[in-house]
């Protein structure tokens, strides 16, 4: 049976319009709004304010907006044609650092587009359409494959708890972390799954819980400094996350918090599961430290969700958007070609190989 929720497309290409459609995250969950964007400048605004977010969806928008800016060209050539390619591309790549994602769509892109050399700019165009569609396809397939593998982690009425939100919206279909939650519903397991608010943009309370709650799923919204205590209790037996970059060595960078609830499971001896597409996985980043982690403005942490801030006037603030998990607190890695355990450098490899 179809879940409703996870048929939501939060990114969509409307060609003939030569528009992208877009989910604005950052209504849910009071309204449920798409915006219909055709400039660059804007999906580069909407990548950055996450109006589309979630590092496979960001990469299904980038690639959905580099064809679009491309199809927008005047030019006769296929030379002109791909300088006009390039200048997009290397825009949209500016709009957020840490989710490889992003620079992986837009690779796959360029590489699609020398695949096309020599040939006209119209046929150039209609193979960047292909790729950008075949790309979201592929990820709607990689989620579920996610998904079946990290099920099979799992037992029915286990208590998940998840950090930020790697669901249907951050993704083509499915999500990751959330992926076997979905599938486990359509099998019956009954998860009884705890979601992090995850301060300061709230994905956990605004996303997640939306999300669950829509697809009729048990999901419990707790504070973020909560997590010990659900653990403590016995409510939680096993933790999934998404990632927006995994290192060679598996240290992976995920919304900000994350490493913190690592190291919660690591001492109450909860399993802790990183959910990463290939795409995610960044072989050439060695280690953790090699992630440039993105920093974002104060408003988020002082003024964004109250009425009043709630912050002195001008306090001073750091907000760095996400967090690196060390390797060694991670239990394994579920990508769509099976789960990886440690040693990583040694494992994620062979992921690729499949
Ligand atoms: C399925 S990837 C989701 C991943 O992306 C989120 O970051 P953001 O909300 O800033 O795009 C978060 O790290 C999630 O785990």
């Amino acid at each position: 049976m179809q879940n409703p929720v996870t048929v939501i497309q939060s990114v969509r290409l409307d060609d003939e319009n030569d528009t992208l459609v877009l989910l604005d995250q950052t209504l849910l969950p009071n309204e449920t709004k798409f915006l219909e964007l055709k400039e660059m400048e804007d999906i580069w605004e909407a990548i950055y304010q996450l109006k589309v977010r979630g590092a496979p969806a960001i990469g299904i928008a980038a690639a959905y907006g580099a064809y679009l800016g491309t199809k927008k060209s005047t030019a006769e050539t296929y030379e002109a044609l791909f300088a006009d390619f390039t200048k997009v591309k290397d825009y949209l790549a500016t709009s957020r650092p840490t989710a490889v994602n992003l620079f992986w769509a837009l690779k796959r892109m360029e590489e699609r587009f020398k695949q096309e050399a020599g040939k006209s700019v119209a046929k150039v165009k209609a193979a960047l359409k292909e790729e950008s569609e075949n790309i979201r396809a592929e990820d709607e397939k990689i989620c579920e494959a996610i998904g079946e593998h990290a099920l099979s982690l799992l037992e029915p009425g286990w208590g998940i708890l998840t950090h930020c939100n790697a669901g249907t919206i951050a993704t083509a279909k499915y999500g990751t972390a959330l992926a076997p939650i979905y599938l486990g519903q359509e099998k019956g397991y009954n998860f009884n799954v705890y979601a992090d608010e995850t301060r300061p943009l709230l994905q956990g309370a605004r996303l997640t819980a939306w999300e669950l709650q829509q697809a009729g799923v048990d999901v419990t919204l707790i504070c973020d400094n909560m997590a010990s205590i659900v653990m403590k209790e016995g409510k939680i037996q096993a933790v999934l996350v998404g990632c927006d970059r995994v290192a060679a060595n598996g240290d992976s960078a995920n919304k900000i918090g994350t490493s913190g609830v690592a190291i919660l499971a690591k001492h109450y001896n909860i399993p802790f599961y990183v959910c990463a597409p290939l795409s995610t996985i960044d072989l050439e980043c060695k280690t953790g430290d090699d992630i440039h982690i993105e920093l974002r403005p104060s408003e988020e942490i002082t003024t964004k969700w109250y009425e009043q801030s709630m912050a002195p006037e001008g306090v001073q603030t750091y907000n760095p958007a996400f967090d690196v998990t060390d390797h060694s607190l991670i239990t394994g890695i579920v990508t769509e070609n099976g789960i990886a355990y440690a040693p990583y450098t040694e494992s994620l490899p062979k992921m690729f190989k499949k």
